[in-house]
């Protein structure tokens, strides 16, 4: 097994305060893992500590089973994108590819990144989402192996993110492996196999979608209903009630706990309509101080 990232024990405080405690996990190659947390919650610290850019207080961390990691191999994609005054894309781009042995093809690069119409325009000049682009290229540019992307789609428009995951879906199959933050959960959906969770300094959650819904299974049940309120109050896993002129509203904690003893109801049920929590408010479940 040929791990991309091994993180182990990891801790870092800044003035004292903890921001990451007793980080423990491991990403295979060609893994599309999200990193998750709230505004502040560690995770460019994180991506920081991993590229060896700022020091741990404890723990270790490899890359490609090597403690100093082989730059050649990385891309990071920062929040902070660079502006270079009065140059255009494809000169960056090709200055980025001239840093390495075996870059990518400048035509690979352009197209990879959908910047074709972009080419001529300085990079002072550019969106704050077409500069995202142009950095996604010229993070690519050295045909890296492991790519740390922190909220690569903020600034784009809806389109344009769309877009971008298509591109990193095309990635899955070169066995290229990438964390990605976002604030954007939903889209991640679209790409991450793992979700990577941090709140309060800890790493709350680590697992695939249907396992964070397995573990937190929360599903409103609606339905109208003449049977008086009481003989829904003892359901297991109900969380919540209400009742306005016989229409329910349920929230459940754990759906596949509730419904063999609801479905009792189910002759005296109207309009039944079941829906499962959407990765977003499962998030904010794990996100909660
Ligand atoms: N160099 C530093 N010196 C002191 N404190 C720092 C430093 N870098 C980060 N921090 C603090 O560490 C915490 C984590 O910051 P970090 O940037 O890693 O969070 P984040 O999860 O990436 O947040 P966001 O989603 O807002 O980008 C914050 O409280 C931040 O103020």
């Amino acid at each position: 097994m040929t791990y991309a990232i091994e993180v182990n024990n990891v801790s870092k405080s800044f003035n004292k305060k903890p921001v990451l405690s007793n980080i423990n996990f491991k990403i295979e190659a060609g893994e599309i893992v999200a990193l998750l947390g709230k505004n502040g919650a560690g995770k460019t610290t994180l991506i920081r500590l991993l590229n060896d850019l700022i020091t741990k207080d404890s723990g270790t961390v490899k890359i490609f089973e090597q403690v100093k990691p082989d730059r050649n191999l990385i891309g990071v994609m920062s929040q902070n994108s660079v502006r270079l005054d009065r140059v255009k894309v494809k000169e960056a781009v090709n200055l980025a590819r001239s840093f390495y042995q075996n870059p990518l093809s400048f035509e690979k690069l352009v197209e990879l990144a959908g910047i074709e119409t972009l080419l001529d325009k300085f990079t002072d000049k550019l969106s704050g989402g077409q500069l995202k682009r142009v950095s996604f290229a010229i993070v690519m540019a050295g045909n890296p192996k492991l790519v740390f992307l922190d909220e690569p789609t903020a600034g784009m428009d809806v389109d344009a993110r769309n877009e971008f995951w298509q591109k990193i879906n095309g990635f899955k199959k070169l066995g290229i492996t990438f964390l990605i933050t976002s604030h954007y959960p939903e889209e991640l959906e679209k790409v991450a196999g793992r979700y990577l969770i941090i709140n309060n300094h800890r790493l709350v959650f680590d697992g695939s979608l249907e396992q964070m819904k397995e573990q937190n299974q929360t599903a409103q049940v609606k339905f109208v209903s003449q049977l008086e309120k009481e003989s829904f109050t003892k359901l297991p896993a109900l969380a919540e009630i209400t009742e306005n002129n016989h229409h329910y509203v349920l929230k459940v904690s754990n759906l596949n706990t509730f419904l063999p003893s609801f479905i009792k109801y189910i002759k005296q049920v109207e309009n039944l309509e079941i829906s499962q929590s959407n990765l977003e408010s499962l998030m904010k479940k794990w996100m909660e101080d």
